[in-house]
């Protein structure tokens, strides 16, 4: 949703209808077909693939970075190639999706200086965490035109202050943090709850993909 509001320009047409506006020519200079653009996303596990599999109709030429490759058969049902260096994938892309969770490694992994070798006009939509960017990094991009629009619901701290500068930055399109957070999701969340606390009051373990924590130690994907 966020890649297709900006790469459309969505946010500016809304605002004309609102402001009782009709310029056409005013939202279409800056706006894009998906196709045929390249996509890289940063990550590819639950949400990266989920993502992956979801762009391959739009027929963009597909990267992705992780510390582990996919299994052969998800990288030929989605076309997305691997990229081991993260500063090798990043300049192709003409949009990049940030899909990993915030930790030691990727706090502050979007700073002024690998946002100075992306795309000019790149698009970057984080859903992840708001701390993997440089807050002033992106204000900045975002004001020069270096980043063509940034969209995502996580900022650093949250809730966002009034005063949060990715609220007033340009070509933004940011919601509070409200991905994961449907009317669905929270029956999900409520079914997993209700579940790991029957398995824990049994005495029994939990699916493995469910730990943070086990014994003291951070679960891989967020070393
Ligand atoms: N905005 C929202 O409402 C939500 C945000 N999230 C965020 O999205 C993140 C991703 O979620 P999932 O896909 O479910 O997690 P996941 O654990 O399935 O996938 C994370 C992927 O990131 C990779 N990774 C970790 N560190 C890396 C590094 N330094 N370099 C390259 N790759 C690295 C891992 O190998 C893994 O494949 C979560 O950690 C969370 O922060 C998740 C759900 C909702």
């Amino acid at each position: 949703m966020r890649i297709l509001i900006l790469v459309r320009n969505f946010i500016p047409g809304y605002h004309q209808v609102i402001n009782g506006e009709w310029n056409v020519a005013g939202i279409a200079h800056r706006a894009y077909d998906l196709e045929g653009k390249t996509v890289g996303t940063v990550g590819a596990g639950r949400i990266g693939k989920l993502l992956l599999q979801r762009l391959k109709p739009f027929n963009c030429n597909l990267l992705y970075h992780d510390r582990l490759k996919m299994d052969p058969e998800m990288e030929s049902q989605t076309g997305a190639k691997f990229e081991e260096d993260l500063d090798a994938m990043l300049p192709k892309c003409d949009i990049i999706v940030i899909n990993t969770p915030l930790t030691e490694k990727t706090k502050g992994m979007f700073d002024k200086d690998r946002i100075s070798k992306l795309k000019k006009g790149v698009l970057i939509v984080n859903n992840a965490r708001g701390a993997i960017m440089d807050t002033q990094a992106v204000v900045d991009g975002c004001s020069s035109g270096h980043i063509g629009g940034y969209s995502g619901d996580v900022w650093y701290p949250q809730p966002a202050p009034r005063d949060h500068p990715w609220r007033y930055m340009p070509n933004q399109a940011m919601t509070p943090h409200i991905s994961g957070t449907t009317i669905d999701a929270q029956l999900r969340y409520a079914a997993g709850v209700k579940d790991m606390l029957e398995r824990y009051f049994k005495g029994e373990d939990f699916p493995p993909q469910h730990y943070i924590v086990k014994e003291g130690q951070l679960a891989s994907q967020y070393q």
